[in-house]
């Protein structure tokens, strides 16, 4: 069985072709914030990365007629239960309105595109919109905004499985914290395979990240939004796409920023220490909606491939429990892996409405 696996990250866009689980080719594609920066409409969005994608698969001589099926990340739809969804068009529809953008709405629009032309079925998996909140969870402090779920649910639910296989024991019998760090990070406390709690990772709260600026002081945020000094979008912007080390540094690129730190930059050695300091608060928050039972805390997403972000990280956070790496991130092989179930019947697919 051969899949397209496609993933439009908020920094990057990824791209494979797999055979069953085993990657045949794989691309990740990065995108500058000055490139980002020039593309304000949805549609100018989709039309990039579609390009993007098609681009490199041909020039990779990817013969798209043995495609089988395209798997997909899902985008901002509404809460759904964890599982695989075929892209149908209440889901494209639904994707097109969402009040929310994020590049992982693309992912399905692009995926059944494609998927059209080939006389293909196109699906995604986990989608960013999970949710598995306990009640106590929901509260904000004001019925008027209750905490969502929204997180990479696709990697951070790959690598507690994957965790969970290397000591041979079921992701369902164990607590953990995970801690994806890419573009946006999100911290989830994971009991005994629900993620019962996680900050709202795009545009809600939780640590800064390379490009967003997680919880803000919030009086401050409504006196500035009222000064008559800034639009709507620029008010959103500055929580997505240019908060965090984007609004302190100017780029969303971490290795440079960590190149810089190393060379000397003052300012951008603070900052990588202040971005650690701010998610180890967010595992120490969640250590207390687990009671203290952790049985370990998880680093992955491509900011884990930083030793030097996660030994500050790791040193805040090692009295709690055993803390490991997974850098990078497995949501194209569990993209591929969702689609070989499939392809064996081993999978329900569940129906979007
Ligand atoms: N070796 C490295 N050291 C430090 N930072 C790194 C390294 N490799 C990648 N990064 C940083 O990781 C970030 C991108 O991570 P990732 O690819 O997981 O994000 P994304 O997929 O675009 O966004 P998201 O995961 O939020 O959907 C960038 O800031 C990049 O510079
Ligand atoms: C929080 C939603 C997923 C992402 O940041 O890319």
């Amino acid at each position: 069985m051969i899949s397209l696996v496609i993933n439009p990250g908020s920094t990057s866009t990824k791209v494979a072709v797999f055979e069953n689980d085993q990657e045949l080719f794989g691309q990740n594609i990065s995108h500058p914030t000055e490139e980002l920066a020039k593309l304000s409409t949805i549609d100018q969005q989709y039309q990039f990365r579609k390009d993007a994608i098609l681009h490199i698969l041909k020039e990779q001589q990817q013969d798209l007629q043995k495609l089988d099926l395209i798997m997909s990340r899902g985008g901002l739809l509404k809460p759904l239960s964890s599982g695989v969804y075929q892209v149908n068009t209440q889901m494209i529809d639904d994707l097109k309105n969402s009040p929310r953008q994020h590049a992982s709405n693309l992912a399905a629009m692009i995926a059944l595109d494609i998927a059209e032309e080939l006389g293909i079925n196109a699906y995604i998996a986990d989608p960013v919109v999970v949710d598995e909140l306990q009640p106590l969870a929901r509260y904000s402090g004001n019925p008027l905004f209750p905490r969502r779920s929204i997180f990479h649910a696709l990697n951070q639910k790959a690598i507690s499985r994957q965790y969970a296989n290397d000591i041979e024991r079921h992701y369902e019998d164990l607590n953990l914290i995970v801690v994806h760090m890419g573009g946006g990070i999100s911290v989830g406390a994971h009991e005994k395979g629900q993620v019962v709690d996680v900050n709202q990772a795009l545009d809600g709260e939780g640590p800064f990240s390379p490009e967003r600026s997680g919880t803000l002081p919030v009086g401050d945020v409504i006196r500035t939004a009222f000064s008559g000094k800034y639009s709507e979008q620029e008010m959103l912007q500055m929580v997505v796409g240019k908060g965090g080390m984007v609004a302190y540094l100017g780029t969303n690129d971490a290795y440079q920023v960590e190149l810089n730190a190393q060379a000397g930059d003052a300012k951008a050695m603070e900052f990588y220490e202040a971005m650690a300091y701010q998610v180890a608060k967010e595992i120490g928050s969640m250590s207390t909606v687990l009671k203290g039972k952790v049985d370990a805390i998880l680093l992955t997403g491509g900011l884990a491939k930083s030793r030097m972000l996660t030994k500050l990280i790791e040193e805040r956070v090692a009295f709690l429990s055993e803390v490991k790496c997974y850098p990078g991130e497995d949501e194209m092989k569990a993209l591929a892996f969702n689609g070989m179930l499939l392809s064996q019947g081993e999978l329900e697919i569940k129906k979007y409405q």
